[in-house]
């Protein structure tokens, strides 16, 4: 079986060392280096502290701080409780520049100790990275040997990390899923790991998927490639994945370990190393949200938007988001039953009623609220945007409308998927002056596109299609600005007369960095929301075989139609849609719940002189049955 090797880090300047180096990270993505030149502390002091003391520290959005245990789930989809291990993160501790990061007292004492440290390692890392240069020849005119160097100064903001971590001895039986550190690949350039004394670290090798032990060995220190480095040779080098785990001998120890994960600047962009190796190789796929310029060029990825990923994956958002069919609220009409409550078109999909969830699209929903008009119902309510379920109370009526085919919430919806939705969105970035984008009054990065009355938008390329279509002619965006939390509508004219570059005249971000951010403004809620259900509605529904979307439904019924003891003619779908996604309560002339944005007075043909913006009612009806209208109707209105 292959074995991580160990490589003698004095004869680094004979070239036999870099390709040792070169050939380590290709098969296995680890080696041990012996005679690295830094010699290892112990940890053990921070973590003896009480733990009020070290939960003062909790880790802040750049992931600095202490992280308790069970904090951290590193492989959610196959632990049951986060990890067995507690951790302290110290980002950077410059001497020049003021630090971002408050210590504990304990480590202030410590903090010349602990930047010496840093530095060490990092200079470690940069003769690891030259080391790679040179196996790879990257050219002189590129940067030679320096190459890497040159994208890792210590001066500039990164995400280096400085990691203390402890395991604690386990005194009870443990379950086969408990884990000291779950798999996982680390994310930056490369890692150094100090271990001590106690074993446990495990490394799946990349050609057989077995795992191997990576025992301590006396004077050497393990290094791993990480994420951002694989990338970045086009999967060249591996960033393996790697776990701690309970061994029969070591359970009842407490396991210390240090980590040191080195990252490339932030401003570093990721396009590929240049080298001879990597010429026949494909780039991988970050997939982790894409730019464009003002001119409509991509933008390479740089390894500060691919650290931000990660601080929003290990913020725990991962773990809010959820994933289900649901009724999409499409519309919510004024002074509505759905509009007092706050339901928000677009964002929010109705997943329950009555603690049933509703997991099939029947007419369920809407003979519950027939048989319930004038009483209160409970809705459960996903939200895309704050990745959260709630709870709200309406009463369904007649009365708050004088138009008899008004519905009895004033929503109209749609049974669809909501997972990601709020990544399909498209973030508009720097604005250039005189552009459509700016006559259109779109604000650069707190506004996002998330529709259009003209078309479903599906995926990226929908949105370049639709304003391909729409060159020279007004296009209606549904525009949501995360400042004001609010939606409006805006009118631009995409062209290429305007006199720069592109037919808007703006960046776009697309993905899931550039994803519509969280407001958390429904957090007091959530109380209200954690109240179990007691009342099973009906007794003759049975449990359909369909999962529950999310631990967070446990208490929701799911319908099933076969069971069903409710008459189904008791409603009358009055829409003219044919298909199955029926507008169910839609009203045929409703204004759409949109902001009216005062326009500035210009003479281009795609401004509205502070006037109210009003949708066509045809329109929207079209949009909804998901048909891309996108032609002779729109020069009849504009
Ligand atoms: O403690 C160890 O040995 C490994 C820690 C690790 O892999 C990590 O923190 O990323
Ligand atoms: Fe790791
Ligand atoms: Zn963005």
């Amino acid at each position: 079986m292959e074995q991580i090797p160990i490589i003698d880090f004095s004869l680094f300047d004979q070239i036999d060392c870099s390709k040792e180096i070169k050939r380590a990270s290709e098969t296995i993505g680890f080696f041990y280096l012996k005679n690295h030149g830094i010699s290892q502390d112990e940890a053990k002091e921070f973590f003896d502290l009480s733990k009020e003391e070290k939960l003062k520290y909790t880790v802040n959005e750049n992931y600095n701080g202490y992280v308790s245990v069970h904090q951290e789930m590193l492989d959610p989809s196959n632990q049951k409780i986060g990890d067995w291990k507690e951790c302290f993160n110290f980002g950077k501790l410059h001497d020049e520049k003021p630090r971002s990061q408050i210590l504990p007292p304990y480590f202030e004492g410590k903090s010349e100790f602990i930047n010496k440290f840093e530095k060490k390692c990092h200079q470690l890392c940069m003769k690891i990275l030259q080391a790679f240069a040179i196996a790879l020849e990257i050219p002189p005119e590129e940067g030679g040997k320096n190459w890497f160097e040159q994208r890792h100064k210590y001066e500039n903001d990164s995400g280096d990390t400085l990691r203390i971590l402890h395991y604690p001895p386990i005194k009870h039986n443990i379950d086969e899923k408990d884990i000291r550190a779950g798999s996982h690949t680390d994310y930056g350039s490369l890692t150094i790991l100090f271990q001590k004394d106690i074993g446990g670290l495990e490394v799946e090798l990349p050609s057989t998927k077995q795992w191997i032990s990576a025992p301590v060995i006396n004077d050497c220190v393990l290094i791993n490639i990480a994420d951002l480095l694989e990338y970045w040779s086009k999967g060249l080098f591996k960033s393996t994945k790697h776990r701690v785990v309970f061994n029969d001998d070591t359970v009842k120890k407490d396991r210390y370990s240090i980590a040191y994960f080195c990252h490339a600047e932030n401003d570093a962009g990721l396009d590929p190393i240049p080298s001879k190796y990597l010429e026949n190789l494909v780039p991988l796929n970050l997939e982790k949200g894409i730019s464009y310029g003002v001119d409509g060029v991509k933008k390479p990825s740089t390894a500060g938007e691919h650290l931000i990923y990660f601080c929003i994956e290990m913020g725990g958002t991962q773990s809010t988001e959820a994933k289900g069919y649901g009724y999409h609220v499409l519309r919510v009409q004024e002074n509505s039953p759905a509009y007092t409550v706050g339901i928000e078109p677009f964002f929010d999909y109705i997943v329950g009623i009555n603690g049933v969830q509703l997991v099939i699209d029947s007419s369920y929903l809407q003979e519950q609220l027939l048989l319930n008009i004038d009483k209160e119902v409970i809705l459960l309510i996903y939200s895309t945007k704050e990745q959260e379920f709630r709870e709200v109370s309406l009463i369904p009526n007649r009365d708050w409308s004088s138009n008899s085919q008004d519905g009895l919430i004033g929503c109209s919806i749609r049974y669809c998927l909501y997972e990601s939705t709020n990544e399909n969105v498209w973030h508009i970035l720097d604005v250039a002056v005189d552009s459509p984008a700016e006559m259109a009054g779109l604000v650069s990065m707190t506004d996002y596109v998330i529709g259009t009355p003209h078309a479903t938008l599906r995926n990226e390329s929908d949105f370049y299609d639709l304003i391909d279509v729409y060159l020279g002619k007004p296009l209606r965006l549904y525009v949501y600005n995360a400042d004001f939390d609010v939606c409006r509508e805006v009118i631009i004219v995409p062209n290429h007369e305007w006199g720069g570059e592109g037919s808007l005249g703006c960046g776009v971000g697309y993905g899931y960095l550039h994803r519509i951010p969280k407001t958390n403004k429904f957090k007091s809620h959530e109380q209200e929301f954690t109240l179990p259900w007691d009342a099973s509605p009906q007794e003759t529904r049975i449990e359909s075989s369909v999962p529950a979307t999310t631990t967070n439904l446990t208490n929701y019924q799911h319908y099933n139609p076969e069971n069903d003891t409710i008459t189904p003619t008791l409603y009358h779908v009055e829409s003219n849609n044919n298909e199955q996604n029926a507008e169910f309560f839609t009203p045929a002339n409703l204004q759409p719940k949109m902001m009216n944005i005062e326009r500035v007075s210009n003479e281009s043909e795609n401004i509205i002189t502070s006037e109210k913006v009003g949708i066509n009612d045809r329109e929207i009806e079209e949009a909804f049955e998901e048909k891309v209208i996108l032609n002779e109707k729109q020069g009849k209105q504009d």
